[in-house]
């Protein structure tokens, strides 16, 4: 890699290409992480600190320099404290997109046991679908998490543990208006109901429309730093939403979702 080439004075290397390639990246998958949150904006906020930072330093201006030199410093520590949640799926993206993830071409060359059927999913997913389809049908609001890591994070306190195969009859008998769990939200996580009744962090999002209730908010909310998907159907209007990523889709056809769950149970994503 010692492909050294100069242009007028400057020195090109085929690793300064690679460098910028893998910041461009790195940044872009940033952007998709932190876009419509909150910490989109100190994130902007910490960049302006940085940029300010660089230009008093360059005009040799002491005293500002040593000020921000300890803000940053500083600020690094209190970086990770505040992007905890943001880090971690940021990390999570990245080992998504690993030769060695789930389903990539390399693991099911060299793991073929993890080339297994899908019928495990394509059942969760026909369930679900006939439950949704039988709730818009007759208006009952309901909230689904369909979580692919074990890490959901809701109040287990105040919600009610099934631990139940993931059945149609199941999941509407709990969204049943007249059902003592069919407030909250239902788990499902791999083949199982984990638990109904689930009270999800609420999103504060400022980017969602102002008429989105508590349901439609706590669906984003529970999918901003963690890789679910969260259904919604609306009891008042009779539509069907998903959240994933903290972006909330709305007026979805049962055929849209369909396609969605079998991007996040089957393809991985
Ligand atoms: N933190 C929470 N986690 C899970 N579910 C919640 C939470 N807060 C409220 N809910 C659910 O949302 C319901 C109230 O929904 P609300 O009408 O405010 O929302 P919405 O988004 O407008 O939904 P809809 O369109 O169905 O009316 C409650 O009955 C409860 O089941």
């Amino acid at each position: 890699m010692k492909d050294v080439s100069q242009f007028y004075g400057f020195e090109f290397r085929w690793l300064y290409v690679v460098d910028l390639v893998i910041v461009i990246f790195l940044v872009i998958q940033l952007y998709r992480l932190l876009k419509g949150s909150l910490a989109f904006n100190i994130f902007l906020g910490l960049l302006m600190v940085y940029v300010v930072f660089f230009v008093v330093r360059y005009l040799e201006m002491p005293i500002l320099t040593n000020i921000l030199q300890n803000f940053i410093n500083i600020g690094l520590i209190a970086i990770i404290i505040i992007f905890q949640p943001e880090i971690r799926k940021f990390l999570l993206v990245l080992g998504k997109k690993t030769p060695l993830s789930k389903d990539s071409f390399l693991t099911k060359l060299f793991l073929p046991d993890r080339f297994k059927s899908y019928k495990e999913e394509e059942h969760i997913i026909n369930e679900v679908i006939t439950a949704v389809g039988h709730m818009v049908a007759s208006q009952t609001g309901a909230l689904i998490v369909i979580a692919t890591t074990y890490r959901v994070k809701f109040d287990s306190a105040s919600s009610i543990t099934i631990d139940g195969n993931v059945s149609a009859k199941l999941i509407e008998s709990i969204f049943e208006k007249n059902s003592p769990l069919h407030d909250g939200a239902l788990i499902i996580v791999g083949n199982k109901i984990l638990a109904a009744k689930a009270m999800l962090p609420m999103s504060d999002s400022p980017n969602l429309p102002t008429r989105v209730g508590m349901r439609h908010r706590s669906a984003v909310g529970i999918t901003e730093h963690s890789d679910n998907l969260a259904i919604v159907v609306s009891e008042e209007r009779a539509t069907i939403s998903f959240a994933q990523d903290g972006q909330l889709t709305q007026n979805v056809s049962l055929e849209e979702l369909k396609v969605k769950l079998y991007e996040v149970l089957v393809d991985g994503y």
